[in-house]
């Protein structure tokens, strides 16, 4: 498999073709040295040899520089033209200050090497002060009065100004996209949360779905490197999905990518190994069954990784209500 025509599109409320898979890069070591050549940037470079084209990025991760330096390098090889790239970014929590918005997408903009992103996202709905992870003496991120909603309309800006082709939010619950609609002159395309058999967030997902914003599932094998979740379950070793696995000659990981490709949920797997990064792009040639899937989606049990801990006690933090 080495061809991104393969990659099945979806059509965001805008008009817009996103690849329904992308690369996830968090964890991906960010540079230790300037101009030094990082597993990031090795990885962004495998993946596009394989067919990658989305790739899903943040200013939290520290490591859009080397980003940048991939996608520059396969540029001048001839490999891809720009156009061909859907690069997502996020704004971290620490600069939801409307004034502060455009500053840091050009940021990003800079780092990555690029003159527009084609998808910019509120990271978080909560925010906090200056330094992306200042805590008080009890360990906690400090919060501040401001409202995602003006943050939202500092990112309707960005459309305005070409600066990103579409806008999205992440890690927002029921009650906070249906605020964000409320006011929205450009709405939301996707809301990208924790999602895979054991968090499948049908309510939400059908919700954004019902007012035309698409799911993209973050941590889509389980994040592996998190250790066993709190039932002392890892995901990717699951029988059921081993049965599954075997009947197509397909790995566990395979089958949750799939999984998420079959619910029409934007799929973003993180790797740095090219053998897997070529296994998980490797998705389009079988189709599970309803009862296969129902039983992947039987696996549910809204257990979360993610849950930002230190921020559990601000005013919008999302996950206080389910979902
Ligand atoms: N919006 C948000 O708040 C969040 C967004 N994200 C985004 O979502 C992306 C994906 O989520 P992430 O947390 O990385 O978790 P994933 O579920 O994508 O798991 C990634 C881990 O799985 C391993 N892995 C990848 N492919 C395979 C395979 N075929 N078989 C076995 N192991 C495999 C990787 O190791 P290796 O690299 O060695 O292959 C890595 O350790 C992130 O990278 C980030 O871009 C993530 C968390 C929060
Ligand atoms: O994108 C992210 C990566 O994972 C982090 C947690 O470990 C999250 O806080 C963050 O939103």
């Amino acid at each position: 498999m080495s061809s991104s025509t393969s990659v099945k599109m979806v059509k965001f409320n805008n008009g817009q073709q996103y690849p329904i898979l992308g690369l996830g890069t968090w964890q991906a070591t960010p540079e230790l040295k300037e101009f030094e050549q990082t597993e990031i940037y090795d990885a962004v470079k495998s993946a596009i040899d394989i067919g990658y084209r989305h790739f899903d990025c943040a200013a939290f991760y520290n490591n859009e520089n080397s980003i940048g330096k991939a996608i520059a390098e396969k540029i001048k090889e001839g490999v891809i033209k720009r156009e061909e790239l859907f690069i997502t970014s996020k704004l971290w929590n620490n600069k939801h200050k409307p004034k502060d918005v455009e500053v840091t997408l050009k940021n990003s903009l800079q780092l990555l090497g690029l003159d527009y992103l084609d998808l910019y996202l509120i990271h978080w709905p909560v925010s906090t002060t200056e330094h992306p992870i200042a805590k008080d003496s009890e360990g906690r991120f400090i919060g501040t009065d401001d409202s995602y909603l003006d943050t939202w309309k500092a990112m309707e800006q960005c459309v305005q100004s070409g600066l990103t082709k579409s806008i999205g939010i992440s890690n927002f619950n029921i009650k906070q996209v249906k605020e964000i609609l409320e006011i929205a002159t450009i709405k939301p395309v996707v809301n990208q949360v924790e999602n895979n058999p054991y968090i499948t967030q049908n309510k939400l997902k059908e919700v954004c779905e019902s007012n035309g914003i698409l799911l993209t599932a973050y941590g889509p094998l389980g994040s592996p490197y998190r250790g066993a979740n709190s039932k002392g379950l890892v995901l990717l070793e699951e029988p059921i999905i081993k049965t599954i696995a075997d009947k197509y000659a397909k790995t566990n990981a395979q089958i949750l990518i799939r999984f998420q490709v079959q619910r029409g949920v934007i799929v973003i797997p993180k790797s740095s190994n090219p053998e897997r990064q070529k296994q998980n792009f490797d998705v389009w040639n079988f189709e599970m069954s309803k009862e296969e899937m129902d039983l992947l989606e039987s696996l549910n049990q809204n257990l979360r990784y993610v849950l930002l801990e230190p921020g559990m006690h601000l005013k919008d933090y999302p996950f206080n209500e389910e979902p």
